[in-house]
């Protein structure tokens, strides 16, 4: 099995600073793989690097076991999809169009299988409507619509659920899988590590732009590692049904 996406000794600095380090992976056929770690730990950075949007000082990206900036932008978006973590809502634009552009993107899906993305979605009530009177996790599900509607191979995301409420986190997370499940695999930058848990079948752990581990959750997120990270203000107990972690905060006292 060839892994479509590998990351080999990449590193990005922005002037001086090193805002990635040496980060090594790959990402297999029909796997769904959570970027976490603390704010500013450099998930948003890798993200641009990956899609294109910025290029590593060093390091190779391969897609297809050919180098990333070797694609021309239209190939690349085949095999490539991007949803940024700002994504400006681009001013008077209907839902319609931006649903539209998606399928520009990639001619592949029929209509009736776009239909049913924005049905599954909740959509269609939004389709007349301009972009930008809409509220953030409408926004954040138009957004997620068209990338599935481009029909990449591979997704990436940068926290595609921030705006969401738990419902609807948790139908585009299931959808997410689902796509992963026929074959696609994604690369998802994700702060809610219970989420992560359930949903992801490896977790790349950032810290200060230096990769520490890439492994199973059950083996990335242990209750010493989440110590390190995030100190003493969260509370690790055991799920009574699976035995699986959840990870709480912790009420304190600022003194
Ligand atoms: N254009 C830039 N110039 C200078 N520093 C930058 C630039 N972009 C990002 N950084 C810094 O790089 C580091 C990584 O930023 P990045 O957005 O990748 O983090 P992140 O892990 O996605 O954070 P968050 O969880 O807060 O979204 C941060 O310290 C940020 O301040």
């Amino acid at each position: 099995m060839i892994p479509p996406l590998v990351i080999k000794q990449l590193s990005y600095y922005q002037g001086s600073q090193p805002l990635l380090q040496n980060i090594n992976f790959a990402i297999n056929p029909g796997e769904l793989v959570g970027i976490i770690g603390p704010n500013g730990a450099g998930k948003s950075t890798l993200l641009k690097c990956l899609s294109g949007f910025i290029s590593p000082n060093s390091g190779n990206i391969s897609l297809f076991e050919r180098p990333l900036n070797s694609y021309s932008h239209q190939q690349r978006a085949q095999y490539l999809s991007y949803l940024p973590q700002h994504t400006e809502p681009a001013f008077g634009f209907l839902v319609q169009d931006i649903i539209h552009y998606g399928h520009h993107q990639s001619t592949s899906l029929s209509n009736q299988e776009i239909t049913n993305i924005i049905s599954e979605l909740e959509i269609t009530p939004l389709l007349k409507r301009p972009i930008n009177q809409l509220s953030g996790g409408e926004q954040q599900r138009v957004h997620f619509a068209r990338l599935l509607i481009q029909n990449a191979t591979i997704m990436l995301l940068d926290e595609p659920t921030a705006s969401l409420d738990i419902g609807h986190e948790s139908l585009l997370l299931n959808i997410l899988s689902h796509h992963c499940q026929q074959g696609k695999s994604a690369l998802i930058a994700i702060h809610n590590l219970n989420t992560a848990i359930t949903f992801c079948d490896r977790l790349l752990l950032l810290e200060h732009g230096q990769q520490i581990a890439f492994d199973s959750p059950k083996k990335v997120l242990t209750p010493h590692q989440i110590t390190e990270l995030y100190h003493h203000n969260v509370s690790v107990i055991q799920h009574p049904d699976n035995q699986k972690i959840i990870i709480l905060p912790r009420q304190h006292k600022i003194i």
